[in-house]
């Protein structure tokens, strides 16, 4: 029987100079179930994410997706299976935003035309269709965010053209996709994660510093705080009294109009009683 988990880290730990950033933490991805990575500046987000993607090893523990430690597979498996859209993509060379996709799906096994139509899909897939021939250092932020999600999708779109049959669902693993972009394109890009999820059997996990957005569209969630795992479970139990503790900082959370997830909003008050209040928790 499939292993429901599709990336595995158990206990993982990774130390620079005696100092642990992350701290023995565990993080099962499942196909279908959208993981958001919380917690203050510093806490040890990116950091998991470059573990999660083999892109740093760990000092502790292991990762393993489909039950392979990353540490065995070779780095062109790794690269057809998962990708990792980093907090700050590169503006690189001066390439075209068409030609940086490219290079990410050249070597698929497919006609010219078939590569173009991959090209295509993922741009269209980030709202990015209208940056195609744009040069990538003229890039606006949000608009390199785009483009790197863009790249992100067409890398594993390739990569699925190698993998034979239903072996190996991939993976996508996001560092604040959202930070640079405007409110609908925010929307726009968690909305296009899980609609890949769902025609991939993909499974995805996105570091995010808006929890209203956490809440609309992630399963889980997993709060960091000194590299440690602070708080994990389901998002919509994720208790408003522990994002006041690890942001230190005031949190009250409302019913979301639509009845989708709900709205987080902060005041920059000490968090509740500290100062005699009673935490707003609907
Ligand atoms: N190579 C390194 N050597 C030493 N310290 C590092 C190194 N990389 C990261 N750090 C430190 O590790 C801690 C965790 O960094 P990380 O980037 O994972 O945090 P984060 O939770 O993603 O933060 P942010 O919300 O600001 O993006 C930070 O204090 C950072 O300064």
């Amino acid at each position: 029987m499939r292993n429901p988990i599709l990336l595995q880290a158990d206990q993982v730990s990774f130390a620079v100079g005696g100092r642990r950033l992350v701290d023995g933490v565990t993080v099962h991805l499942v196909p279908g179930r959208l993981l958001a990575i919380l917690g203050p500046n510093g806490a040890g987000k990116s950091t998991l994410l470059a573990l999660l993607s083999g892109e740093r090893r760990p000092t502790g523990g292991a990762v393993r997706l489909d039950g392979r430690d990353l540490r065995e597979l070779p780095p062109r498996l790794l690269a057809h299976r998962r990708a990792l859209v980093g907090q700050h993509p590169a503006a690189g060379f001066a390439f075209s935003v068409e030609e940086a996709i490219m290079l990410a799906v050249e070597t698929a096994p497919c006609s010219a035309a078939d590569r173009r139509r991959l090209i295509a899909d993922s741009l269209r897939a980030a709202d990015a269709e209208g940056l195609r021939d744009r040069l990538l250092p003229q890039l606006s932020g949000g608009e390199s965010q785009r483009v790197a999600f863009a790249r992100a999708l067409a890398q594993l779109a390739a990569g699925a053209l190698h993998r034979d049959g239903a072996d190996g669902f991939p993976c996508l693993l996001l560092d604040e996709p959202t930070a640079s972009l405007d409110p609908a394109h925010q929307h726009h890009l968690l909305r296009a994660a899980r609609a890949w999820m769902e025609r991939t059997g993909g499974a995805c996990a996105v570091v995010l510093h808006d929890m209203t957005l956490a809440a609309r569209y992630c399963d889980d969630a997993l709060v960091l705080a000194d590299g440690r795992e602070a708080w994990s479970g389901p998002m919509s139990a994720l208790p408003v009294p522990v994002l006041e503790r690890v942001f230190a900082t005031r949190f009250v959370r409302m019913p979301a109009p639509d009845g989708q997830g709900a709205v987080f909003a902060t005041t920059g008050q000490p968090p509740s009683g500290l100062d005699g209040t009673i935490a707003t928790d609907y």
